[in-house]
């Protein structure tokens, strides 16, 4: 038996294919789940990010018997793709326009790749692009495979046709390998917790059995866009900084560089931190040696002065489309929402948004159902690794007033940030960062609160009620004892007098009572049985 080892290296491409769960891609159902997924949440960044009002068409359909090979399409009315980059942003992994410090859904320049990875081990059909970027005069189309040895795109034919029309936007067609039945669920789950944050967005959705949803959009108000921003101090690294340096010009100063780079650093703090660092500022940043910049990355990390990171990268959805889109899906009784303060994590800002829905149309269920949103994301699997469940788990719902074994609750978290820590690439669940889990349960408490009032409200409600209800039980003899006293002893008169003293008793409590034409005859029913 040899021992010698046998050493080699593979691309990105290589790396994702032969792992293909890191991203999703673990079986064909989740496979077609997480497919959808990569491509409809490109077709939002390219839309409401940009201020588009989105409109998305997602198509399955099953395109052979013998294999279970679908074909999935979205489309959408976004910016477009410039067409010199079509092949790389579908053909090479780790390829992006979402490396930068902006709120984006996509972040690692993997997911359509993986997608088209997964496509191609198990059916021989490119993936076909089509697209048109904000007033091109054409319209691109492309059909490419991956070279998986060499992470680069193979392009199987490229055209272009005028674009009369003015239209803008992509559509994405792949074909994979999938498994309907076992996905089905989790896709409409996919589609209808999308549409309840994005109520601005216009879904058609046709599934492989032929039933066609149609998601109108609800409102025009759209969250307002994420801007870029600079990276702030205390999120830098040894290897950022001398990525970030080499970008530099040759005379660029380490107090100009910190100065232009970063975001919180005016010339006086900039002149403290290098203070800080033991550094001359004057000197060219590009010749600091490496034991140098290990101190100027230990002083940025440790200087306490700077503001907090801006949250103008942020793009929240608001409290008034939370509860709008909670409302269109669960004609709830009670409904509230809040959106956070911004908070930062290792020099990453963001926001926990938390609405709260309860009662009316909600199935009551032993545990509240949890609706878990990252950059606008759904998360479907993985609920119980979560941050969000485990704080949830932890709520004690009494506390609210909610009495019930089985509430009727629904708890939707949405947290943003330039970094969401996902647990993996596959981005199902969110990893448990302490500043990120403490502002996750402070916003599920002040989302509470609002339920709680409403609680004891609904509870005084209820009370008042039966007290009210138990006035009925008088009215009979109260009425009679009244119309005999009126009547002088005429019979006659005196049944006469009884019921209009009844009838205008029982007019007060239903007034009072706001009880419903419908609800009357029962209640009516209720009087003379119990009297
Ligand atoms: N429908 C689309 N409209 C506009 N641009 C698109 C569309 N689909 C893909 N792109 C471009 O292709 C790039 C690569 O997409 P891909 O899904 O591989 O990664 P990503 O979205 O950047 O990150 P992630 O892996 O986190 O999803 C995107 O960054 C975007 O620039």
């Amino acid at each position: 038996m040899s021992s010698k080892e046998k050493f080699s290296s593979i691309s990105p491409a290589e790396f994702f294919k032969r792992n293909p769960e890191l991203a999703g891609f673990s079986n064909p159902a989740r496979a077609m789940y997480q497919a959808l997924r990569e491509l409809v949440e490109n077709a939002l960044d390219a839309t409401d990010i940009h201020q588009i009002l989105p409109s998305i068409k997602i198509i399955v359909e099953r395109t052979s018997q013998e294999k279970e090979i679908y074909r999935l399409s979205v489309e959408d009315n976004g910016i477009g793709i410039p067409p010199h980059v079509v092949p790389d942003a579908f053909g090479r992994v780790l390829y992006s326009s979402k490396y930068v410090l902006r709120q984006t859904r996509g972040m690692y320049g993997l997911g359509v790749k993986a997608a088209v990875l997964y496509s191609q081990m198990y059916q021989d059909k490119p993936i076909e692009i089509s697209t048109a970027p904000l007033n091109s005069k054409r319209i691109y189309t492309f059909k490419l495979k991956i070279d998986i040895s060499k992470n680069e795109p193979v392009i199987y034919e490229r055209g272009s046709v005028n674009n009369e029309i003015g239209y803008h936007g992509t559509t994405v067609t792949m074909y994979l390998l999938g498994d309907w039945i076992r996905a089905k669920s989790r896709i409409y789950e996919y589609v209808k917790r999308t549409y309840i944050i994005t109520p601005y967005a216009e879904f058609y959705f046709k599934d492989p059995e032929g039933n066609m949803t149609f998601y109108p959009r609800l409102t025009n108000k759209m969250p307002a866009p994420p801007k870029e921003v600079k990276p702030h101090p205390y999120g830098v690294d040894i290897e950022l900084l001398k990525n970030m340096i080499s970008r530099q010009k040759e005379d660029t100063t380490v107090k100009e560089f910190l100065v232009k780079e970063f975001q919180s650093v005016g010339e006086k703090t900039a002149l403290n931190v290098i203070e800080m660092a033991g550094l001359d500022p004057d000197k060219k940043v590009q010749k600091l040696p490496d034991d140098q910049l290990s101190k100027l990355v230990d002083a940025m990390k440790n200087f306490p002065d700077f503001r907090p990171p801006s949250p103008e990268a942020l793009s929240i959805i608001g409290a008034d489309l939370i509860e709008l889109g909670l409302k269109q899906t669960f004609n709830p009784e009670y409904v509230g929402a809040v959106t956070r303060k911004p908070k930062a994590y290792q020099g990453h800002p963001f926001i926990v948004e938390v609405g709260i829905a309860y009662g009316g149309g909600i199935q009551p269920s032993e545990e509240p159902t949890v609706l878990r949103y990252a950059n606008k994301i759904p998360l479907i699997y993985d609920e119980k690794s979560d941050v969000v469940w485990k704080v949830v788990e932890e709520v004690d719902w009494k506390r609210y007033g909610i009495e019930e074994e089985q509430p009727p609750l629904v708890v939707t978290v949405h947290l943003c940030s330039t970094k969401v820590p996902y647990k993996s690439a596959g981005k199902e669940s969110i990893a448990d960062v302490e500043e990120i889990e403490k502002e996750i349960r402070n916003g599920i408490m002040e989302a509470s609160r609002s339920l709680k009032t409403f609680m004891v409200e609904k509870r005084k409600e209820e009370e008042a009620r039966k007290r009210l209800l138990t006035y009925l039980k008088y009215i009979p003899e109260l009425a009679r004892s009244l119309s005999i006293f009126m009547s002088d002893g005429k019979k006659e008169l005196s049944t006469k007098i009884k019921e209009e003293i009844q009838n205008k008793m029982i007019d007060l409590v239903v007034t009072k009572l706001e009880i419903k034409d419908k609800d009357l005859e029962i209640f009516k029913s209720y009087r003379v049985e119990t009297l």
